[in-house]
């Protein structure tokens, strides 16, 4: 079955596109909002939010507070109900296509062709963003080492793992080199193993210069990873701030996970 994700990235520009240089803030959000057709409320409500270059930004919260639906149209994959953003200071809805080749973007489900082989999907994904010959290849080979799948190049995605997936899925989205990348929840089902591959990478990618925004329910992870967080609740921010002041802030709390439920409270979120 077609990935939903292939529709968006057919239409990049070549990656040769000038962009708009550096800005102080590298996401400005203005009062975002979404409401979903035949929905009763409101997804996310309106919010504005301001994210800096080079930050490694976590979006918390529980299940169905309204991150995937933030990120989703953050990354140009559904529309906002209202509101504005830009990324780079490039507004989305005047340069939507400058916009998918700046950023990076890792869904929550597998955007992957299960019948290809690793090395064909990326091959794939990288001409997708303009990307071709030797450069692509080399690009390819080296992302598959690093990640630790040498091994599996040309096994098709059918026989990987759930670990191996998401490193495909990762590489998939940073072969462009972007310079934001959106992850949704990028080590949900994975073992330690392939759990600490990925964030070593992200550290790495980080570090020369992408800014990360993520979502995660692993607030460990997240207290160790994040420069800043947000916490998200019925599709409003409840607080934003680094993980340090946050916990020194609340009181009778000694990490992320005390702080995100003196927010959110016990209650099970269920929802179908
Ligand atoms: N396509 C849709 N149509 C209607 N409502 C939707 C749709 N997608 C999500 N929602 C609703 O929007 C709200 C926010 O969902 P969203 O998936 O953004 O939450 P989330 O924080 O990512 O949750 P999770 O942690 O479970 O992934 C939920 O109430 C959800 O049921």
């Amino acid at each position: 079955m077609e990935s939903p994700f292939l529709n968006e990235i057919r239409q990049l520009p070549s990656p040769n596109s000038s962009f708009a240089s550096s800005y102080a803030f590298m996401i400005q959000i203005n009062k975002l909002a979404k409401k979903y057709k035949y929905a009763e409320g409101y997804s996310v409500n309106p919010l504005d939010l301001t994210i800096e270059e080079g930050a490694v930004f976590g979006l918390l919260g529980p299940n169905g507070a309204g991150k995937t639906t933030l990120i989703s149209m953050l990354s140009s994959l559904l529309k906002p109900t209202s509101g504005s953003f830009t990324i780079d200071g490039l507004n989305y809805r005047e340069h939507k296509n400058e916009l998918k080749q700046l950023i990076g973007i890792v869904p929550q489900e597998y955007a992957l062709y299960p019948s290809l082989t690793a090395y064909e999907n990326l091959s794939y994904f990288g001409s997708m963003y303009g990307l071709q010959g030797n450069s692509l290849k080399n690009k390819i080979l080296d992302h598959i080492e690093i990640l630790g799948l040498s091994k599996f190049a040309h096994t098709k995605i059918v026989n990987f793992s759930g670990g191996m997936k998401r490193r495909i899925n990762l590489i998939a989205s940073i072969l462009h080199r972007p310079k934001v990348l959106f992850l949704d929840e990028p080590t949900v089902g994975v073992d330690v193993q392939s759990k600490n591959v990925i964030m070593e990478y992200l550290r790495q990618l980080n570090a020369e210069g992408t800014t990360i925004l993520y979502t995660s329910h692993h607030l460990n992870e997240a207290e160790q990873f994040c420069t800043r967080v947000a916490i998200i609740d019925q599709g409003s921010i409840v607080c934003k701030g680094t993980p340090k002041t946050l916990i020194a802030q609340q009181e009778g709390t000694k990490n992320l996970e005390d702080v995100f439920l003196a927010h959110t409270g016990k209650a099970l979120r269920d929802h179908a």
